[in-house]
């Protein structure tokens, strides 16, 4: 635990998490301004299990997860999905798989179009510029092998502190694949990906130091440098349980937070404001606890209202994923003996990685990527048959503004629907709530085909489940809630069969098509998160449902503001970290005004 004194700050942010971190960082730019973080979990800075790339799914489970999970869905048949969350210094951002992925122009745009005019694509793009460094392999070689041709220097970052490298290297057969395999079907991606409008095939960055192969997050990139300043102030191994408000203006103005450390209620007074940064589900966990929130939820766990809202913990969203493991051809190289932790293969990476850094630790495993729309629905005629279907499945009147825009996005030819990527390693899928990897390792060398939505129409919930603060949140994303999801994904399930047979993978992979009935109940039975909710918190209009204005300020209060994953309005495409960090460098800079 770190221990700080300082009770009263000018700011006080509530988690040190992914975008905490960053806010805190850039409000300490200023001497003058004294900020005190407040983290649940631990500083984990120096855990090898954060540091070491390969290890992230070592950390769900553990003491760095909050170990949420799904109420039983409906749409998957009764299962639950296990929801991990980060907790500790970095938030979700020490735990993730570390992809560095685009989201697109129109799914940022669209967060203008539901009501939020200063939040469009050109608005952003400077802060995904602001917060990363992105470097390009130094040999002509990994360039060639990888097809790193697409890099478009006007969407570049060059000098943020989250440094972006490529994993893929020369001796890994699969990264050259996949990008001649798109090459050949003539889908290779269209462009650099942070333009916001590209689709196809690359091979992908992930958030991983060049030169050490050390993880780079929030917990190293912002943190520990802010940890330097003499006005950064920041207390871990503290949960906060409520806000608390003085309402004698007639607007709620949060004077301080309560929390427990080590068994003892300790109260944090804030002179100007409050930010919160707890995450997607426990965002709305601490305002509806603090009496922010549905009054009928409120009042049944007799919380007094504070504030009426009914949006607080509602509009959640995320990323379906599910793949398909195959056996590798002989020689093939995966992280199969590694998840099975055997002695020799460990003590391998071990070495490798401590004496040149390189080998398997120094990567999370996903470096090949594509944005694709479903094949059947490129031409003109598919397009007219998937307007059909979506059409089938028309919106509650209290869901239309959200479903006419996923709708325009995936009627548009040039966005994605899914992603698909290639994940070096068995993922046993099959194995019910254990989420990615699974329990039950097989023996053999696998890659695992696998696809993640991009802009899903279900939206669910999340919750308290009781007025006590360490109760977990009830989450209920209703995954597949609205058919349509299923009908697009299992068509890109379907689609990963001709990928797998095209001349350049198929060579990779022992021999071994699926019928679109079998693909979809392959997917009610093992998908589950990507790990990217967010939403819950929304910045929309307040009778839109929002619970944030533009200027990410919590409807009547005058003081507290949200600076996480739970204010976006829509998912954006593909794994959502960049526009966490960068929504968060834009909150600083619309807090410090
Ligand atoms: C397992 C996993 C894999 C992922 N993989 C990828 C990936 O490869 N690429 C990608 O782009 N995205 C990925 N993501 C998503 C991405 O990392 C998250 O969306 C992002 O980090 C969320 O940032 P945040 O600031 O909203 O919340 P977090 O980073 O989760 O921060 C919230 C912080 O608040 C703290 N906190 C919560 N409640 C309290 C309280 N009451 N009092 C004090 N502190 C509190 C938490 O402990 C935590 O530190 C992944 C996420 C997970 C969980």
């Amino acid at each position: 635990m770190t221990q700080d004194f300082v009770t009263v700050a000018d700011y006080i942010v509530v988690g040190g998490g992914t975008s905490g971190l960053v806010v805190a960082n850039r409000l300490t730019e200023d001497p003058n301004v004294h900020v005190l973080v407040l983290e649940a979990g631990q500083d984990t800075t120096a855990d090898p299990r954060v540091n070491i790339p390969a290890f992230w799914q070592s950390l769900i489970g553990s003491e760095v997860d909050w170990q949420y999970k799904s109420l039983p869905q409906e749409g998957l048949l009764g299962r639950s999905v296990k929801e991990p969350q980060g907790k500790g210094l970095g938030g979700s951002s020490a735990i993730n798989a570390q992809a560095w992925i685009a989201p697109s122009q129109a799914g940022i745009d669209a967060w203008a179009k539901l009501g939020n005019s200063s939040w469009n694509w050109a608005s952003l793009v400077p802060y995904y510029k602001k917060t990363h460094t992105l470097n390009i392999p130094p040999d002509q070689a990994t360039v060639d092998h990888l097809g790193i041709d697409w890099v478009n220097d006007e969407y570049r970052g060059s000098s943020g502190p989250i440094q972006v490298s490529f994993p893929g290297v020369v001796q890994n057969p699969f990264g050259k694949a996949w990008v001649d395999a798109f090459r050949g079907m003539n889908k290779a991606t269209t462009g650099d990906p942070f333009s916001g409008n590209s689709i196809g095939g690359y091979s992908n960055s992930a958030t991983i130091d060049p030169v050490n192969k050390v993880r780079s997050y929030a917990g190293t990139a912002y943190g520990l440098p802010a940890l330097q300043r003499p006005n950064f102030h920041l207390v871990t191994g503290l949960t906060v349980q409520k806000i608390l408000f003085d309402q004698a203006s007639g607007k709620a103005i949060a004077t301080g937070v309560q929390g427990t450390v080590q068994g003892e209620l300790k109260t944090f007074n804030a002179c100007k404001e409050i930010i919160i940064a707890a995450g997607a589900f426990n965002t709305p966990k601490l305002l509806e606890l603090s009496g922010i929130g549905n009054r009928d939820l409120l009042t049944k766990y007799g919380i007094p209202t504070i504030i009426e809202n009914s949006g607080v913990g509602e509009n959640m969203q995320d990323h379906l994923a599910s793949g398909i493991s195959f056996e590798v051809a002989d020689g093939a190289m995966t992280g199969d003996s590694l998840l099975r932790q055997e002695p020799e293969a460990l003590q391998m990476a071990q070495q490798l990685y401590a004496e040149y850094k390189a080998g398997t630790f120094t990567s999370g495993g996903i470096q090949s990527h594509a944005f694709m729309v479903v094949p059947e629905f490129e031409v003109a005629e598919g397009q007219r048959r998937q307007s059909e279907l979506i059409a089938k499945h028309p919106p509650k009147p209290e869901d239309a503004d959200h479903y006419n825009i996923v709708r325009s996005l995936i009627e548009n030819p040039n966005e994605a629907s899914a992603a698909w990527i290639v994940f070096q390693a068995q993922s046993s899928l099959h194995d019910k709530d254990r989420g990615f990897m699974g329990g039950q390792l097989l023996p053999g060398n696998h890659a695992s085909l696998g696809v993640l939505q991009c802009h899903p129409f279900s939206r669910g919930s999340s919750h308290i489940s009781s007025a006590d603060a360490s109760a977990a949140p009830e989450i209920n994303p209703r995954y597949f809630s609205n058919p349509i999801d299923l009908e697009i994904m299992a068509r890109h399930m379907q689609a990963l069969e001709a990928l797998r047979n095209t001349t350049e993978l198929a060579c990779l992979f022992k021999p071994g098509g699926k019928h679109l009935e079998v693909a979809k109940k392959y997917l009610i039975d093992t998908a589950g998160t990507s790990y990217h909710t967010c939403g819950t918190a929304a910045m929309l209009p307040k009778d839109k449902g929002g619970v944030v204005d533009e200027k990410l300020m919590v409807y009547g209060t005058g003081n507290l503001r949200i600076v996480d994953a739970s204010i976006f309005p829509v998912i954006p495409r593909g794994n959502i970290q960049s526009t966490v960090y960068a929504v968060a460098e834009r909150a600083a800079d619309i807090i410090k005004g």
